[in-house]
């Protein structure tokens, strides 16, 4: 951190927060709770382990009676005889020794790199204590390293030599929530110390809801910003991994590489050209509302640790059990919405960064705020004012397409994302409506879409 102010914050810039987002305690609880267990369940209710995708005997009238037979077994359920004999079972299933030595060892190869590997240092944007921090940018270096050594693995041993994330998936994902919920309660408890800047929302005096939304803005110990890190490289990186992990364990059942399937194929790379492009443009993650505005707490860490890697490929694991033949017309069909998705996605990416930069050389309209700020009206930001999340919408469906229709569960991605991407635009809204007061009025009225030009 540059120009430190004093060793103590004063009490001012860490004031009380007093309104509660997701629903106060109740919602972090159940988000907590719900995030890990939805991560189980998507595995559970769609992988050939329990029989198929949705296995064959799981029903929405069996979660149904299963769920409303619940308040008749609560005796059941409250006897701790029960538990003592319950949770040993349950643990023994999702844990997995080898999975999670090899889960550290990749998260210490992900800090190992980003200390070793050489890289610039960019200032993030200005704090509100009126410093600015600087990061190290090598995470794309760290990608190319790690997809360097899978390489070579894959030359060395063939596609066998790279099928342990799927064997191991259930063990892996264990280890990745633990190092979430470590991650979280250290984060939570250094936060205490002398000096450190909290997050507007993540002050509220609630134990529960603070671990959960994230006490302090930016944690970071010895120049090593643990958001950041953990946003860009050990779930981001992983889930190409695991995507790679995918191709391997199609083409070991099918006969080699010549075996896995168009559809494998496109999943894949639309996803690992998504990661290469966010790790490429690694700076911009730093105007992004997870850096700038939220603390960083178990919400962030078990998102970017275990959902990102583990439910966001799911499209590709199902195409394991599951394979499908696209044949060129629906593939050029769905390699167009991909690119479609991308070009707008960048585009308005882009055409924010640069002009935000003060490098614009598209000639874009613009409404000068009271604040100082200049908010874009013409190209992609003048058809809605998220532009960025329709081109990223487009391109999650374009994921879920190459699956097929026999199953709904491989459309959660697209389905859950839209969900996110609504929130955060709401939450965006408000931010900028508080920041920019009457100005946020005119721009909306120059500007009325929210996401989807003409439609939402
Ligand atoms: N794959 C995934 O799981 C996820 C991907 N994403 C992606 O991450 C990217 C970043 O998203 P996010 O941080 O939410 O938001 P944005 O990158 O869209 O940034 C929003 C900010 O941009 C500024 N802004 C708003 N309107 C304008 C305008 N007209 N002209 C100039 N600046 C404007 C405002 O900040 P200011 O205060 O500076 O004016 C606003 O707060 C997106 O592409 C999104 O799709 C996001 C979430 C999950
Ligand atoms: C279910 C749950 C706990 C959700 C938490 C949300 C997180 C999974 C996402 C919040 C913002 C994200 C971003 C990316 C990944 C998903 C999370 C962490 C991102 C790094 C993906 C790659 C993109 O290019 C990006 C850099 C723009 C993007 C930034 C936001």
């Amino acid at each position: 951190m540059s120009k430190p102010k004093s060793k103590s914050s004063p009490p001012e810039l860490n004031p009380r927060t007093t309104k509660y987002e997701f629903l106060g305690p109740p919602g972090a609880f159940l988000i907590s709770f719900g995030v890990p267990s939805l991560i189980y369940a998507l595995y559970y209710g769609c992988s050939e382990e329990s029989g198929g995708c949705p296995p064959p005997g799981l029903t929405l009238s069996s979660i149904t009676s299963t769920l409303a037979a619940l308040p008749t077994h609560a005796s059941l359920l409250l006897s701790s005889s029960f538990w003592t004999a319950t949770l040993p079972k349950v643990w023994s299933s999702i844990h997995d020794t080898n999975a999670t030595l090899a889960y550290l060892a990749w998260y210490t190869f992900c800090v190992v790199a980003w200390a070793v590997l050489p890289g610039s240092q960019v200032s993030g944007t200005l704090i509100r204590d009126g410093t600015t921090k600087s990061y190290k940018i090598n995470a794309f270096s760290t990608f190319l390293l790690a997809l360097g050594l899978t390489t070579g693995v894959l030359f060395q041993q063939g596609p066998g030599g790279f099928t342990f994330l799927y064997e191991h998936w259930v063990g892996f994902v264990t280890a990745s929530i633990g190092m979430s919920i470590v991650q979280a309660i250290g984060v939570y408890l250094w936060s205490f110390r002398d000096g450190a800047l909290l997050a507007m929302g993540g002050n509220s005096g609630n134990t529960l809801y603070d671990w959960y939304i994230g006490r302090e803005l930016n944690p970071s110990i010895w120049g090593f910003d643990i958001k950041t890190f953990n946003e860009l490289r050990p779930g981001l990186i992983l889930w190409v991994l695991v995507d790679i992990s995918m191709i391997c364990e199609q083409a070991v059942r099918r006969g080699g590489w010549a075996g896995v399937t168009d559809s494998m194929w496109l999943v894949a790379l639309f996803q690992i050209g998504y990661v290469a492009d966010g790790l490429f443009n690694e700076p911009a993650i730093l105007t992004t509302m997870d850096i700038t505005t939220d603390g960083f707490g178990f919400m962030l860490a078990v998102g970017d640790l275990a959902w990102v890697p583990f439910v966001y490929s799911l499209q590709a694991r199902y195409l394991v059990f599951h394979p499908v033949e696209l044949g060129p017309i629906a593939t050029a069909l769905i390699v167009a919405v991909n690119a479609t998705g991308y070009w707008i996605f960048r585009e308005a990416n882009s055409s924010k960064n640069d002009f935000r930069n003060g490098k614009d050389t598209r000639g874009l309209a613009y409404l000068t705020t009271a604040s100082g700020s200049k908010l874009i009206t013409s190209g992609w930001w003048g058809r809605s004012r998220h532009p960025n999340y329709f081109g990223d919408l487009l391109m999650a469906l374009a994921w879920s397409l190459p699956t097929g229709f026999d199953t709904p569960i491989t459309y959660f991605y697209v389905t859950y994302f839209a969900v996110l991407l609504i929130h955060r635009q709401r939450r965006d809204d408000a931010h900028c409506e508080k920041k920019y007061g009457k100005d946020w009025e005119t721009y909306k009225k120059m500007v009325p879409y929210r996401i989807i030009p003409y439609v939402y």
